[in-house]
């Protein structure tokens, strides 16, 4: 498929992605301290299982096999040796899993007590407010890198992608694209001033300082891309932007509520305000040839398209769609307000597939 112009990817995520429906659990119930030395490790998941079931705690078996998985040095309870899973824990231990699990009780995502969470296979450290990176942008991220390899036009000047991330977060997404393409550099920026810190841990945790630039910036503020621009344009954009609607902020589950930074999630009245500024400075900062990717809500293909017929003058195009692993999508219109045609490709996570307007 030939390309004219700047095109626009953009990557659906179910609608139940980021919200929840259960109740906050919060109560004055105290749970009991099994006896020091009388539980095992098998023994305390069930423990706390029962107990998180109780008090409605989502994914509860879960939740206390990190925890207790945590506590004794393992990433998952799997990976313990079977000896630790028989072995009584001591009362540190025992008094750990406890504080650690009050926290899981008071509706804290397993990521911010464990402070650390693995994304593409890079072990991310995270801390509140930041944006715990989600699963679904994993495939994101994969989306990317079968374009860069696919397309041999998105190679910089240095023999690699030069890549902007706009809203870092923990910087899951710059760090597992500059760890997968040794040759590429990343401009990372986001507006919190908790994620560009942790951003800038992450990489030097990761040995990733030397390919990153991150940069605190607000890509609402008018004239703050300027600096941005002195290291030319770039090979690829990639977001995953604030972009829940706001009226939807309410039902967000209340580990969401609570814990991250609604800054990350509200993405306006119709989830737009950030994409629209992505797309406005597009041509700005992007080459010609460039592409951009975004994860977005099953709605916005359909506002993309439409805002974007709405300004010619940013040459872009959308010209694919692709729904999260969830499944959950809505097909968008094309220009005359035809259903898209949906193809059958190789990868079954593909469901709709839009062509350029050049192209049609
Ligand atoms: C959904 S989070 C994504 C974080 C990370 N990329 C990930 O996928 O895990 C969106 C990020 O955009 C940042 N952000 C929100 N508004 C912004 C703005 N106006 N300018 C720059 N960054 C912004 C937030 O601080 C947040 O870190």
């Amino acid at each position: 498929m030939e390309l004219g112009g700047r095109i626009l990817w953009a990557f659906l995520s179910g609608p139940g992605r980021r919200r929840g429906t259960r109740g906050w659990p919060f109560s004055s119930w105290q749970p009991h301290l099994p006896l020091a030395g009388s539980l095992n490790a098998t023994e305390l998941v069930s423990h706390w299982t029962a107990i998180f079931e109780k008090r409605g705690i989502p994914e509860a078996q879960a939740s206390s096999e990190y925890i207790v998985a945590h506590v004794l040095g393992a990433k998952t309870f799997q990976s313990l040796r079977p000896v630790l899973c028989t072995q009584p824990l001591t009362p540190r231990q025992l008094q750990c899993v406890q504080e650690l699990s009050s926290l899981r009780l008071q509706r804290m995502p397993v990521q911010y007590i464990l402070g650390e969470w693995d994304f593409q296979g890079l072990c991310l450290k995270m801390a509140p407010p930041v944006f715990i990176p989600r699963p679904e942008t994993e495939e994101l991220v994969e989306w990317v890198l079968e374009e860069v390899v696919r397309s041999p036009c998105v190679v910089g000047a240095q023999g690699g992608p030069l890549i902007l991330e706009v809203g870092c977060g923990s910087g899951a997404i710059a760090l597992s694209l500059l760890s997968q393409l040794p040759q590429s550099r990343v401009i990372a920026v986001d507006k919190g001033e908790a994620a560009i810190c942790l951003t800038q841990e992450n990489a030097q945790r990761l040995q990733l300082l030397d390919r990153i630039r991150i940069v605190p910036l607000d890509v609402t503020l008018e004239g703050s891309w300027t600096h941005l621009m002195s290291w030319g344009p770039v090979d690829l954009v990639v977001s995953n932007p604030p972009y829940i609607f706001h009226q939807d902020m309410e039902q967000l589950a209340p580990e969401i509520r609570s814990y991250e930074d609604p800054l990350a999630l509200d993405g306006g009245a119709k989830g737009m305000d950030i994409i629209t500024q992505i797309l406005a400075l597009a041509p700005s900062l992007l080459k010609d040839s460039g592409s951009i990717f975004l994860e977005v809500d099953p709605r916005h293909p359909e506002l993309v398209g439409s805002w974007l017929q709405s300004r010619p003058d940013l040459s872009l195009d959308l010209v694919a769609v692709r729904r999260d692993f969830c499944g959950r999508q809505t097909c968008p219109a094309n220009d005359s307000g035809e259903r898209m045609k949906e193809e059958e490709v190789s990868s079954p996570r593909i469901d709709t597939v839009v062509t350029p307007r050049e192209v049609l």
